[in-house]
């Protein structure tokens, strides 16, 4: 009997020891990576505000939001135009807009930031709304290559700091990669993967490493495409073509890194390379390094690698 009543007191710490389901989630960053969280994130019934650092760059998030949205609906609802017409009106009632992300981190559960890949940037930003967050508040990164930790450092809630790496396009790609630092507590890594399921994502756990898993791969694999090409060893189409008939890749190396943003491609394999400077895989590369100094950013600036529009 006695051995009984443990058994269900330990059942309900285990379960009380969770923490309540997220809902409310607030978005910062309305760019490639931060509208598609968004929009995941109100499909499965998230109430989610999305942050930047004006009016006209959301009203484009936003914009972005509803024609993925009549993309995916296009093929869920094929055969029911009203009924998609009404499923998009609904998930974007979830999603609301603002500036001023201190004044609703006070109503969110966890919020994620999708910011520019930048130490400092990113500090600053959790700094501050550290300060005025509630206590429960999850706060995650879904930075490509920084350390979640050194992150998290400029705040107060280590135990309640998490990573969440998305991959781009967010409404597509099945995988996120969560992220448990050092001191992150289980309770909140518990809760990044149950809001991940609730996403309809598959998570797999990762440890604060650069790169996590993905990255670590597929980084250095496209500056070696990128490497290959400035020895004159390839032509930028066949390198592309040649991974994608060759390799069974959907995306070849070139139109990989334009997809991603040539700027936060330089970015992660800069920091990397700042740390490690002996290993020639995160070498700098002078044809990247170009092409970001003309604003060439890839498909979002309309040029990169290739030419769009
Ligand atoms: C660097 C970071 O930290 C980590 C990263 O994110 S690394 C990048 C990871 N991502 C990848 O590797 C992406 C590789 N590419 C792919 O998987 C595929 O090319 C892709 C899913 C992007 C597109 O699929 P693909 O069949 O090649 O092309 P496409 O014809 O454009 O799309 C097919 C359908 O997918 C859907 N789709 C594609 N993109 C979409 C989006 N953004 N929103 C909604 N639906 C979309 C649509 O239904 C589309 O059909 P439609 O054109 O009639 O609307
Ligand atoms: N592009 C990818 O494929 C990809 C995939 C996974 C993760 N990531 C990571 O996600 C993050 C965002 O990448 P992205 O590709 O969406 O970048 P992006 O350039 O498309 O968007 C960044 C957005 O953040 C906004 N912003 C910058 N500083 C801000 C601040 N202090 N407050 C509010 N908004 C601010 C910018 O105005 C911009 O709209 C980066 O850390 C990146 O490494 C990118």
């Amino acid at each position: 009997m006695a051995f009984a009543t443990h058994r269900i007191v330990r059942t309900l710490t285990s379960s009380a020891s969770r923490s309540a389901a997220i809902k409310r989630v607030t978005v910062i960053g309305g760019g490639l990576m931060g509208a598609g969280i968004a929009q995941v994130a109100a499909t499965t019934g998230h109430t989610v505000v999305l942050v930047d650092m004006d009016e006209d760059i959301l009203k484009k998030s936003i914009k972005g939001i509803e024609s993925s949205l009549k993309r995916v609906v296009k093929k869920k609802f094929a055969d029911k135009p009203e009924a998609g017409e009404e499923f998009v009106q609904k998930v974007m009632n979830n999603v609301s807009m603002a500036t001023d992300a201190a004044s609703v981190v006070k109503s969110s559960d966890l919020v994620v930031e999708a910011i520019v890949e930048n130490l400092k940037v990113k500090q600053g930003l959790f700094s501050a709304l550290d300060k005025v967050a509630p206590e429960h508040t999850i706060f995650a990164s879904n930075t490509s290559s920084l350390p979640i930790a050194d992150i998290a450092s400029s705040t107060s809630r280590l135990d309640r700091f998490g990573g969440l790496h998305f991959f781009n396009p967010v409404p597509m790609m099945k995988l996120v990669e969560v992220i448990k630092a050092p001191g992150t507590s289980q309770q909140t890594f518990d809760s990044l993967m149950d809001f991940t399921k609730a996403l309809g994502k598959h998570p797999v756990s990762c440890k604060d490493t650069p790169g996590f898993i993905v990255n670590r791969l597929l980084v250095p694999y496209m500056l070696e495409a990128v490497r290959l090409y400035e020895r004159g060893h390839g032509s930028k189409e066949d390198i592309d073509v040649a991974m994608k008939l060759g390799a069974g890749y959907p995306m070849g190396p070139f139109e990989l890194l334009d997809y991603v943003g040539l700027d936060t491609s330089k970015f992660i394999i800069d920091g990397w390379y700042e740390k490690d400077p002996d290993n020639p895989l995160f070498a700098p590369s002078p044809i990247l390094n170009k092409l970001v100094a003309e604003g060439k950013l890839g498909k979002k600036s309309g040029e990169g690698f290739y030419k769009y529009k």
